[in-house]
């Protein structure tokens, strides 16, 4: 895919995530999903790639998760399991690739939390997300990889750390999306690497077949 649909669009959960109810009756097996983050984490740096391994559903907590209403049990069950989103085989499958590529001096694995956007975070709001565990934030992704996990396919989430939240009232710096897309840019063509290598290779995981899925938008 090319761009996704994003809650402070306006669109519903419902549309946001529908693309993946689309890939799993086309026979799509696996999703790799990119995005564009802030770091929370005072180790990441402006450029940096972190694999998701776990998120924080923050506008789930508030009802807004695009499972709700009746369960359509084509897909999946009433209550699916979250706790193993993002697939151990893959994260370990592309971090070996880093490591290869040279990269891994920028590459960390983290916790990505989720927020609706479309303001970026206040002060207090981020300092709370990195005190209950995020690594990242961002305003997409979440709801994808909840419907995919739901309905079966394996994910493997990579975030692109465009800039750094800010935790600290004495900073001056202002994050702005000019900055998101650059960095977003600046690092493409590491990132299709990456990709590239990590689709080549993807059959050495069990259970990978060809019916691979990259989503991404920023990245
Ligand atoms: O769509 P992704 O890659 O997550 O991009 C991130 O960057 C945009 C803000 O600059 C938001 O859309 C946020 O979610
Ligand atoms: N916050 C939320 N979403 C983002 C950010 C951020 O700092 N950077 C890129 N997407």
């Amino acid at each position: 895919m090319q761009g996704r649909f994003h809650l402070y669009e306006g669109y519903s959960l419902c549309k946001v995530t529908f693309p993946m109810r689309i890939f799993k009756l086309m026979g799509v097996e696996t999703i790799v999903v990119t995005n564009a983050s802030g770091g929370l984490c005072q180790d990441f740096k402006v450029g940096d790639i972190m694999v998701i391994k776990d998120h924080i559903n923050l506008p789930g907590f508030a009802g807004q998760h695009p499972l709700c209403g009746p369960n359509d049990e084509r897909f999946g069950i009433r209550f699916p399991c979250m706790s193993d989103a993002y697939s151990k085989d893959l994260r370990k499958l592309v971090l070996d690739i880093t490591a290869e590529l040279g990269y891994s001096n920028f590459v960390h694995e983290g916790v990505y939390c989720m927020v609706s956007g479309p303001n970026f975070e206040t002060i207090a709001e981020a300092r709370m997300l990195h005190i209950l565990g995020s690594d990242s934030v961002g305003m997409s992704t979440v709801p994808e990889v909840t419907v995919a996990k739901h309905c079966g396919l394996r994910v493997l989430g990579l975030s692109l750390i465009t800039n750094k939240v800010s935790l600290d009232y004495s900073r001056e710096e202002k994050v702005n999306h000019e900055e998101v897309l650059q960095i977003s840019k600046m690092r493409a063509e590491m990132l299709q690497n990456v990709l590239v290598t990590f689709i080549a290779r993807s059959h050495q995981v069990e259970t990978i077949n060809n019916s691979n899925c990259i989503y991404s938008n920023a990245v």
